[in-house]
């Protein structure tokens, strides 16, 4: 007996946690995601969330999903993924997980396999229907890259300012 806290989250937790979280800094009005990359020792090397470029202003780009391409977010916005990827410590992530709320998009699945991450654990695959998501599943599957859902065993995780 160690009293030990057993109530501690597993890594698939923590990491999803993270990418969780993260999505909570994106500005976009109806979908925020977020991803974290880890790698095999379990440490963190890249977070990122859906937003527009650097010095492009949240102000004057538009978060419309509707209306002409170019009055609509789907241009401009940059994906949790691919900010993962491009914030990460290292440029080689060979044999890293990425953990992201949303199954990744064919271009970031793109990104995904040519920065070497083996692994993709995804929590929602709301749009499984669409070309760009199956177009996904050719290529990780063709290069043999894990992707698997994610089904926590807590449905929260609270985070509390006030600690003692
Ligand atoms: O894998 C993804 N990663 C990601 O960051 N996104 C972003 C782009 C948009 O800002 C938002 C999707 O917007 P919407 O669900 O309103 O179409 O999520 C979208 C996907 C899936 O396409
Ligand atoms: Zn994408």
């Amino acid at each position: 007996m160690t009293g030990k806290r057993t109530d501690y989250l597993s890594w698939d937790e923590y990491f999803m946690a993270v990418a969780l979280l993260s999505g909570h800094r994106s500005k976009d009005p109806n979908t925020q995601v977020g991803a974290c990359v880890a790698n095999s020792q379990n440490k963190i090397v890249g977070v990122g969330y859906n937003g527009f470029p650097w010095r492009c202003s949240d102000d004057e780009l538009p978060w419309a999903r509707e209306g002409a391409y170019l009055d609509t977010k789907y241009p401009y916005v940059c994906h949790a993924e691919l900010n993962a990827v491009l914030n990460s410590i290292s440029f080689d992530l060979r044999d890293c997980r990425l953990y992201v709320a949303l199954f990744p998009c064919n271009e970031c699945t793109k990104v995904i396999i040519q920065a070497g991450i083996r692994e993709i654990i995804y929590l929602s695959d709301k749009y499984k229907d669409t070309d760009s998501v199956r177009a996904a599943k050719i290529m990780l599957d063709k290069s043999n890259t894990i992707y698997r859902q994610f089904f926590p065993s807590r449905q929260v995780v609270t985070l509390n300012f006030q600690v003692d």
